[in-house]
């Protein structure tokens, strides 16, 4: 089977013509150097053979499937350039979140190892500096034990250590078998890539000027490059010191990968499911770690407490405040975080891990939620306090419930910003959706009718009534109505999601 199989393949930017009838096989334990001045396309090649583009005629395999089902992805490491780490999560716990991707992952102390990070294992990963980044990276390209490699200039930023460590790790993943492509432009680079490299293919113009065999033409054997075991680690882990380099450091050494384990093929069928636990709790850390943003919606909750509104309206004032502070976390938290994740490259790098993209926005989703109703306890329960309401338990439910479950159409409307707009633009339109929502939810406004009548198409205006409804309050009388708009809404923006999903995916 061919690792990676490009027929005929072609792609432009606009008028710009990028890639021209490509066709290129990589066979099993091939090192292919992949060359070219800059803006050749190279970056452009990976993505089609990664999934990350859909070229505009021909085909692209990955280990026989196409890029972007979970199968081909779990045996594929990757380095991709322009990638930075999301924020608020230490260099352990974002390994152990990339880990969980993969249904048979390295330890993260292996990890750690691999690219001498170890000490580092406490510090923010996104405050490394662009070595140490580069040095992260790499080793979350091994995390899953891949049988691929597919390295965009690797050893950009790596000072002489850890370009050292590089290529020890590489020479040690070559020795395991595993199929390397690699694009640099880094002449450095060539003083090992002669020992390894087995072709080299350059790109000019958008088609292969060159594919040449090397001098080497094959794969290393074991006998001229085996590690030799010379100590165990603290853990078990097997210690080796490699004959192949110049350098005396040491290496720790993985388990060789099977072509295609049984876990792997059963992996199809839990991958919709895989990470959704260590992606929320990514996602709680991060929370945790941003006191600005958690005590801002603890303040704003409490705020129904030292300004309760006139007494005259009942639950009507908190049932009103709640729900803005609702709309403002379904538009702010899951959009803005999306969007930064987005510009920041992160999301690219998970479109070629097995992590499905159910798990990854249902536990931005269901995060968004846990906000949402800790504050609505907050703001429902210090007004009731305040006002000196007393409600029935049912009574307390059924708003609570209505009041959550009515504004998630509004976070799936976050997250089609999210894939949509810059952070900043998210900020925006979250700013100048709330006097929309206070326009149009359907209070007693001094407007013609004609805006009336407009005003009743807003989801706004549904979810104010549903909410009227469920605090017993007077409303228009249209329950299912106002039902069906909210779901039919929040189809409608969830369509919306997934359209502005495949279109980022498109174009990145
Ligand atoms: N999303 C995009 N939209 C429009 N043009 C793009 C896009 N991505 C890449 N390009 C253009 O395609 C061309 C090839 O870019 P690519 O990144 O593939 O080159 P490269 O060979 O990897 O360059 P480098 O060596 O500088 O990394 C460039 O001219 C670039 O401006």
């Amino acid at each position: 089977m061919h690792f990676i199989e490009l027929q005929n393949v072609s792609k432009r930017f606009g008028q710009k013509v990028i890639l021209q009838e490509i066709s290129l096989t990589v066979r099993q334990g091939e090192f292919v150097v992949l060359g070219g001045a800059n803006g050749a396309g190279k970056t452009t090649l990976l993505s089609v053979i990664l999934g990350l583009l859909q070229p505009d005629t021909g085909t692209a395999l990955l280990l026989g499937r196409s890029p972007r089902l979970p199968a081909a992805k779990t045996r594929v490491g990757v380095v991709l350039q322009k990638v930075r780490p999301p924020k608020n999560l230490r260099v352990k716990e974002l390994i152990d979140l990339v880990r969980s991707y993969y249904p048979d992952a390295l330890s993260t102390e292996e990890i750690l190892n691999t690219v001498n990070l170890a000490g580092k294992h406490n510090d923010w990963a996104a405050d490394l500096s662009g070595g140490q980044e580069q040095r992260l990276l790499f080793a979350l390209a091994l995390a899953g034990k891949p049988d691929l490699l597919v390295l965009d200039e690797p050893t950009r930023n790596l000072d002489p250590e850890g370009y050292t460590d590089f290529w020890k790790q590489l020479h040690l993943c070559v020795f395991q078998g595993k199929t390397v492509l690699m694009v640099t432009n880094n002449q450095a680079d060539w003083k090992e890539l002669n020992s390894l490299a087995t072709r080299t293919i350059t790109l000019q113009d958008g088609r292969i000027q060159e594919d040449r065999q090397s001098a080497i033409g094959k794969m290393p054997t074991p006998s001229e490059t085996a590690p030799k075991q010379v100590a165990m680690s603290k853990g078990g882990i097997p210690v080796y010191s490699f004959a192949g380099t110049n350098s005396e450091s040491i290496l720790r050494v993985a388990n060789d990968t099977p072509a295609e384990s049984s876990s792997t093929l059963s992996y199809e069928n839990d991958s919709r499911s895989r990470g959704f636990f260590p992606q929320l709790w990514a996602e709680s850390l991060q929370l945790l770690r941003t006191p600005t943003y958690a005590i801002g919606i603890f303040l704003f909750s409490s705020a129904i407490a030292l300004f309760p509104p006139d007494k005259r309206l009942g639950m009507l004032g908190p049932i009103f405040f709640a729900g803005l502070s609702l709309l403002t976390i379904a538009f702010e938290r899951t959009g803005k975080r999306v969007a930064v994740e987005r510009v920041e490259g992160w999301l690219k790098l998970l479109r070629v891990t097995p992590l499905h993209p159910f798990a990854y926005l249902s536990a931005k989703v269901v995060m968004s939620l846990a906000i949402a109703a800790i504050s609505l306890l907050i703001v429902l329960g210090l007004g009731a306090w305040k006002l000196g309401i007393d409600q029935s338990w049912g009574q307390r439910s059924l708003e609570f419930t209505s009041l959550l479950l009515g504004s998630i159409p509004f976070t799936i409307f976050g997250l089609a910003l999210g894939y949509l707009v810059n952070p900043k633009s998210v900020d925006s339109i979250a700013g100048l959706a709330i006097p929309i929502a206070l326009f149009t939810c359907g209070l007693p406004l001094p407007v013609p009718q004609s805006v009336q009548d407009a005003i009743a198409y807003s989801p706004f205006y549904h979810y104010g009534q549903l909410v009227l409804w469920s605090a017993g309050q007077p409303y228009d009388g249209y329950f299912w109505l106002h039902l069906i708009w909210l779901l039919w809404t929040g189809c409608a923006f969830a369509f919306l999601a997934n359209w502005a999903y495949q279109r980022d995916r498109a174009v990145e």
